[in-house]
């Protein structure tokens, strides 16, 4: 069968990404518009599902699913997607905290093969503020035992944003 004529046995799945608790949902888009469709652009679609939050300290937070086309080892989730993954929510999580950014910098730990069409957590923190330097941390996981990535974040602020 040709790529072209196969047919995705996951074609629409339903996903839940509810938040937690305390969690308030976060319109990413009114903040920074149509920079975050790489990622989050295909609410539906069968490579990422996303959605955002914050808590009561403003942290942000994210569900996430690796849908099956973000496959790379088989079975699991390609580096790239879990990058871009970091890239987008790390990111977002300066400007959520009220700064203009670009990342200049992304760090990335892969501690534990991501098992795709799984929904997982991301959290993120701002650990630093150093004139235009916003360090963000963050990790994707499904529990305390089991963190599949770890992301270093360094933004540089845009000037005149
Ligand atoms: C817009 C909506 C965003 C939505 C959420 C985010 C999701 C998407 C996130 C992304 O993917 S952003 C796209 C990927 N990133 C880029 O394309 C950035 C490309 N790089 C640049 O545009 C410039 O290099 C940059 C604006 C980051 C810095 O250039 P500048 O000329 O403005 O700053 P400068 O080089 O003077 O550096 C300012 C400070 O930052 C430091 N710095 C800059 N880039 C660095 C770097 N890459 N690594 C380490 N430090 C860096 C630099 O050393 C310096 O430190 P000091 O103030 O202590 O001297």
């Amino acid at each position: 069968m040709s790529a072209s004529n196969r047919v995705s046995d996951t074609a629409n799945p339903s996903v839940d990404l509810s938040g937690e608790e305390g969690w308030n949902e976060f319109d990413a888009p009114s903040l920074v518009g149509d920079s975050l469709r790489f990622v989050s652009g295909e609410p539906d679609g069968n490579r990422f599902r996303t959605r955002y939050y914050r808590d009561a300290e403003q942290h942000l937070h994210a569900r996430i699913w690796f849908g099956p086309e973000t496959e790379g080892p088989p079975g699991h989730a390609h580096g790239g997607s879990i990058a871009a993954v970091m890239d987008e929510a790390l990111g977002l999580a300066a400007w959520a905290a009220g700064y203009p950014i670009v990342v200049g910098n992304l760090n990335v730990s892969f501690r534990a093969m991501l098992p795709i069409k799984k929904v997982v957590t991301l959290e993120s923190q701002v650990v630093s503020v150093e004139g235009r330097k916003v360090m963000i941390h963050g990790k994707l996981f499904c529990d305390e035992e089991t963190v599949y990535a770890e992301g270093q974040c360094l933004c540089i602020t845009i000037p005149g944003r």
